[in-house]
């Protein structure tokens, strides 16, 4: 295969660090051609934000049926979804999409609530999300994030959180990078936890690098989550990609230095 063909199907960001914005640009720095379907406007910026406006679900569809009654899609990445009614439009969409051909890699990063501690996701939607995770190869979540989807409490012990993941990974079948970003230490570890198969479970695979001083973190996680997508259509298996992504994401932090965006939390350098 040429060039993978990869969907974000996710919010906005005007200032371009996080959402929709983000995700393109890390397909691109990652090799993959990328494309976007608007599940919100969202004013915001590096300081927070400020309001969202939801385009009807049936236009929605609309845009998720333009692109896969066109183009193949290789992988599928969702960032913020916000509420109920947009969850079922994509559940229903994906099931029609792909009932009659194989379905693409699916990445969902549970996007839930942004650096700047504004809501993402309305609290009813967490159920329908959590239901949504049936669908995905791959879940991305922080740690407030793993907490929600394992009905547990925030943890700052590496032991919780890797059982944490592991609860998730065998309810709904799938492989979860429980990230690491919000714990202390000197250096941030992030794991990739498989399912239980067959009675066992694949050894859990975790890559730390060193803690860098910065606080131009915003987009991290959308942009981790678009990056693992696109590795994943162009063949790398799980530990290349987090390899792969973990090196890039260092030199994205420490290249965002030669940015000058925001007074906030600004955003990663994708093209470092
Ligand atoms: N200070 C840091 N130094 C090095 N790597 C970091 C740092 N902060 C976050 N990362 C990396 O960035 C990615 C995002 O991690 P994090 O746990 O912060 O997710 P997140 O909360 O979803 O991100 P966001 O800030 O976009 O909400 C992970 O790969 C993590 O290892
Ligand atoms: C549309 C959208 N999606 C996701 C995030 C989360 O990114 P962050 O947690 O880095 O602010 C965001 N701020 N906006």
């Amino acid at each position: 295969m040429g060039i993978p063909n990869i969907l974000s199907i996710a919010g906005t960001d005007p200032t371009g660090g996080a959402g929709i914005q983000a995700d393109l640009k890390s397909f691109a720095a990652h090799g993959g051609y990328g494309m976007c379907v608007v599940t919100a406007l969202v004013a915001q910026n590096t300081l927070g934000v400020r309001a969202i406006h939801a385009p009807p679900v049936d236009f929605l569809r609309a845009q998720l049926d333009a692109v896969s009654d066109d183009v193949t899609i290789h992988a599928v990445k969702t960032g913020m979804l916000g509420t109920v009614e947009i969850i079922e439009t994509v559940s229903q969409w994906w099931d029609a999409a792909f009932e009659h051909s194989p379905a693409p890699t699916l990445v969902v990063d549970p996007v839930m609530v942004a650096t700047s501690g504004d809501r993402l996701l309305n609290e009813d939607a967490e159920s329908s999300l959590i239901e949504f995770l049936n669908r995905a190869d791959l879940v991305t979540p922080n740690v407030p994030e793993l907490a929600i989807l394992s009905g547990a409490e925030p943890t700052s012990s590496s032991s919780e959180l890797i059982w944490q993941a592991e609860r998730v990974a065998d309810a709904h079948q799938i492989v979860v990078l429980a990230k690491g970003g919000h714990m202390s230490g000197s250096r941030v570890a992030d794991s990739l936890v498989f399912p239980t198969s067959g009675g066992q479970r694949p050894e859990t695979y975790t890559v730390a690098t060193p803690r860098i001083e910065t606080t131009s973190t915003h987009g991290t996680g959308c942009s981790v989550s678009a990056a693992f997508a696109t590795l994943r259509a162009r063949g790398l298996s799980w530990h290349g990609g987090l390899d792969s992504v973990k090196d890039w994401m260092q030199r994205a932090l420490e290249g965002a230095d030669q940015l000058d965006v925001g007074r906030g939390n600004g955003p990663i350098n994708h093209f470092p």
